[in-house]
């Protein structure tokens, strides 16, 4: 016997549907959001709202986005619904260009979750803008191409990424079941649980914070806090100096800022100083170069050489101009050997641009703004989204976009179209830190390969891209077979 109904069974079963009748009235309720205030959206369904396939890992974010910008053709912007969190897509690059740089005070914090119990989630891209802009003036100095010349090694992605990032050898090329390789793998091919966790720390900050979901990172956390911290004991110890960013980091840690720059001179307030910049810091901060370079500047080779491989005269005319620069280096691939090939250059933009490693920005409104030329209000804790796969391959910026044509990066093309529809890199306070540094370690990897190899397609090599939809970042979901060529 129940308390109200015949059967306790009868009262669960009447308790359990009110509770859905109530969400489901909750939901239709903020549903309405963008109605109410006049502006174009796209209808959600409960209860994950527009984003229900990349929640569930059925489509890539990416791709959601895109679809997003596709519908809302001619309109500056469109609303939708990450569960109950209102978005705003944003497509007019005027718009774009405001809320990156000129608005940016309105939309200083980039409105991810991560839990900052885990200590590895204290970095960059994480960080509230209270601690953001502080650690962003300090880290700045380590990535002057001064620094990044003095560090410079002819290596690959994972190899650059360890030996600049962490001061070790990671000898990824001749072992790939390097530590490195099986570690940095761990954190990009997670399991079910860490990939729902970390699609929905983008997707959905408000229910990963509910559910103090705390990032990809806890599995692989002590491993690399404890190589950082034996890492920095031993330097300290034995006074060893490296040229690389844990060098740069120590110099942070230990006296407030990176010597050697003018920035040391001009920025060094007094926030600027020594003890705020633990070693728990320094290992988050490293950690973070190394996943956001790891994966970034890989996933480009690989485009760079997919398109290559599928355009033989491109690649031609590639290896020739890498051939005539090398010849006056001695063979050499220097730092300056690299500024000079300027089609590589074009190449690498042409693969960003199809290819963007992270597909989309983000960005929360930090406070009540008003969208020039509109009466729209965007409330204070919105999402912004502005999807790169929608920027970079709209037919209006970028004529005939699948295809793979290196000349739009002609200084020309550059010219005749808007700056913000191309950002592979976001742009702003918050642009990528590790940009000459991703774009340099990527050149010097096709470089290397192509002085040497051609690549070709093999009967196997996919002709249609499709990506992974369990990651946030842009990944294939097919293996990439090409075919080596020594060349003659
Ligand atoms: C091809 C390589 C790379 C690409 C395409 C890329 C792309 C991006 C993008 C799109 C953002 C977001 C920018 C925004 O919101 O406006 C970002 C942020 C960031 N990237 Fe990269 N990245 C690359 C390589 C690297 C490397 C090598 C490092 C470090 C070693 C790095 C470190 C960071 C950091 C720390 C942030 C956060 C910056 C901030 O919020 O202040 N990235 N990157």
């Amino acid at each position: 016997m129940g308390v109200f109904l015949d059967g306790w069974l009868a009262e669960l079963v009447t308790a359990l549907s009110l509770a859905v009748v109530a969400l489901y009235v909750r939901f239709h309720w903020r549903y309405q959001y963008w109605k109410k205030k006049g502006v174009p959206y796209d209808e959600p369904t409960f209860p994950f709202g527009n984003t229900g396939l990349s929640i569930l890992g059925q489509k890539f974010y990416g791709n959601v986005l895109h679809e997003l910008y596709k519908k809302a053709k001619g309109k500056r912007f469109i609303g939708f619904f990450s569960i109950l969190r209102p978005l705003l897509l944003v497509r007019d690059p005027e718009l774009i260009r405001r809320i990156l740089i000129k608005d940016f005070p309105s939309f200083h914090d980039r409105g991810v979750f991560l839990d900052d119990e885990e200590p590895l989630n204290r970095q960059l891209f994480f960080l509230s803008s209270a601690e953001w802009r502080n650690r962003r003036v300090k880290l700045t100095p380590a990535f002057t191409s001064g620094k990044l010349k003095g560090m410079f090694q002819a290596r690959y992605t994972t190899d650059v990424i360890v030996s600049v990032g962490f001061g070790v050898d990671s000898d990824c090329q001749r072992n790939p079941d390097s530590v490195f390789r099986h570690w940095g793998r761990r954190v990009f091919a997670p399991g079910l649980k860490v990939s729902i966790g970390a699609r929905l720390n983008f997707i959905s900050p408000p229910l990963a914070d509910f559910l103090r979901i705390k990032g990809g990172f806890t599995e692989v956390s002590s491993f690399f806090r404890k190589m950082i911290a034996d890492n920095v004991e031993y330097r300290e110890k034995n006074k060893v100096t490296r040229k690389d960013f844990i060098d740069l980091l120590i110099q942070i840690k230990n006296k407030g800022f990176v010597a050697g720059d003018k920035l040391e001179n001009e920025k060094s307030t007094e926030k600027t100083v020594a003890g705020d910049f633990p070693l728990e810091d320094l290992a988050a901060e490293s950690f973070g170069f190394f996943i956001a370079g790891f994966e970034t500047s890989s996933t480009t080779i690989t485009a760079s050489l997919y398109e290559l491989a599928m355009h033989e005269d491109i690649q031609s005319k590639l290896q020739q101009e890498i051939d005539e620069v090398l010849k006056r280096y001695d063979g050499n691939i220097t730092y300056d050997a690299i500024a000079e090939m300027s089609y590589l250059d074009k190449v690498v933009s042409e693969s960003l641009r199809k290819y963007p490693p992270l597909p989309f920005l983000n960005r929360e409104c930090t406070e009540p703004y008003t969208i020039p030329d509109s009466d729209v209000v965007v409330d204070k804790g919105t999402g912004i989204v502005i999807s790169l796969f929608g920027l970079h391959y709209d037919p209006e910026h970028f004529p005939d976009p699948e295809r793979f044509d290196p000349e739009r990066f002609s200084e020309e093309e550059k010219a005749n179209r808007h700056p913000y529809v191309y950002l592979p890199f976001g742009d702003g306070p918050h642009i990528c830190i590790g940009m000459r540094l991703g774009l340099l370690q990527t050149k010097v990897g096709l470089v290397n390969l192509l002085s040497k190899c051609s690549v070709q397609p093999t009967e196997k090599t996919f002709r249609n891209v499709t990506y992974n939809a369990r990651n946030i970042l842009l990944l294939p979901a097919q293996v990439v077979e090409l075919r080596f060529v020594k060349r003659s």
